[in-house]
């Protein structure tokens, strides 16, 4: 089997899109669209290995959106896309190359098969659509329709022989081409076109953004979980409820800081991905999480649904007790919640109730607290 690597160029910084983070760092459905571009070739059998290629100063930002996949030492790219390239070339030792863009977070697999299966007749092979739209020169008044029937659109992945690719790239010296099919032709090499696909499209600018979210949204499955605690009252304060701290002349017993509503909102999270309950992850047998602050333990639900490229859309808590008075706290509540979890203040509930002095939270025995949180998940 032929050595494939798929050469992932995310080192731009994506002026068209206009948001504050390079686009490819941005969150598409819950997930960095570099990471959508990576998985979407990473999964294809035929592809041996990914690299990835990023922008000076983008590290950390890289690390974070590629944890866990398997993508050998990031590449520093350069100022054009073509530097990008080169710098990729320079890192990759011999087979196939397929050089694609991270703003392109959907690859069907069969282009990836028809790019392979045509550089056995060419010395590179890409995918093509026609031009659906009349084509015309001009600016503000028309200068002659163009004849659209030989012309086309160039998508990637674009795939080569790596010597072939670096040769190309050696005879256009330093100039900055866009795309890897017009440095082989100006090298006098051949390139085959294989059908492209729609859904290849380039995030450019942000009404692309807009059609990648809903095509993701139409693939994604709503999901409802609960969660349910109480922690007994305990020596003489503070209260630790909802991640802030509240003046109570009682505290509440627990393994870790007994954060009853944060405890309620990560067993809905889990529940609502079907991830087990909060014991199962931090057990109250663990010393490590003795007196642990209970932000970790929501966080951590928070960043398992998003590994799974799920989003969340909202979490409502009931809080159920005679003392303290929740309603002074609810906002303080609902921004810390909203905080640890990435969310819109908006996208958080916090509400109490008493039991009308009856029960154990009746007779100011401990503090229960009921959760239910909405997700997406990919279908
Ligand atoms: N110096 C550069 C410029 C671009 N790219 C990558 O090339 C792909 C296609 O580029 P484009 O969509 O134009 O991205 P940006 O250059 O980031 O966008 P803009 O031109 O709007 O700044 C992207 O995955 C981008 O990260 C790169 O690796 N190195
Ligand atoms: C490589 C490319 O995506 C092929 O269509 C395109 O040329 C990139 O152009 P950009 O101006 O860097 O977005």
């Amino acid at each position: 089997m032929d050595k494939v690597t798929a050469l992932i160029v995310a080192a731009g910084s994506g002026t068209r899109m206009g948001a504050d983070t390079p686009k490819q760092y941005r969150r598409l459905a819950g997930k960095p669209l570099v990471r959508h571009a990576v998985e979407a070739l990473a999964r294809h059998p035929r592809i041996t290995a990914v690299r990835v290629v990023i922008g000076a100063g983008q590290q950390e930002l890289a690390r974070e959106a590629l944890a866990g996949l398997d993508v050998g030492p990031l590449i520093t790219g350069g100022a054009e896309r073509a530097d990008s390239v080169r710098a990729g070339l320079a890192e990759i030792e011999d087979g196939i190359v397929l050089v694609h863009d991270a703003a392109r977070p959907f690859c069907p697999p069969e282009v990836v098969d028809r790019l392979i299966d045509a550089l056995g007749k060419a010395d590179g092979a890409v995918p093509v659509l026609p031009v659906a739209d009349t084509l015309a020169k001009g600016d503000s008044e028309l200068r002659g329709t163009v004849n659209r029937t030989q012309l086309l659109r160039i998508q990637t992945p674009q795939a080569f022989h790596l010597e072939d690719l670096r040769y190309a790239y050696d005879e256009a010296g330093t100039g900055a081409p866009t795309d890897e099919s017009t440095v082989m032709q100006h090298a006098g090499l051949k390139v085959a076109t294989v059908a492209g696909d729609e859904n290849l499209f380039k995030l450019t600018s942000p009404r692309d953004w807009e059609r990648a979210e809903m095509m993701l949204a139409a693939r994604m499955i709503s999901r409802s979980g609960s969660g349910f605690d109480v922690h007994a009252f305990e020596g003489t304060g503070p209260l630790i409820m909802g991640g802030i701290v509240i003046d109570h002349p009682q505290g509440l017993a627990g393994h870790s800081d007994a954060d009853v509503v944060l405890h309620a909102i990560t067993d809905a999270l889990l529940g609502a991905a079907a991830l087990g309950d909060i014991g199962q992850h931090f057990p109250p047998s663990d010393p490590q999480w003795k007196g642990a602050s209970s932000d970790r333990f929501l966080r951590h639900a928070a960043d398992l649904i998003e590994a799974r490229g799920g989003i969340i859309d909202h979490v409502d808590c009931t809080v159920i007790c005679e003392a303290p008075k929740v309603g002074p706290h609810r906002a303080a509540m609902q921004a810390r919640v909203a905080e640890i979890l990435g969310l819109r203040p908006d996208a958080v509930s916090i509400k109490a109730t008493t039991t009308e002095q009856l029960g154990f939270t009746g007779r100011r025995e401990g503090i229960a607290s009921s959760a239910i949180a909405t997700i997406r998940l990919p279908a």
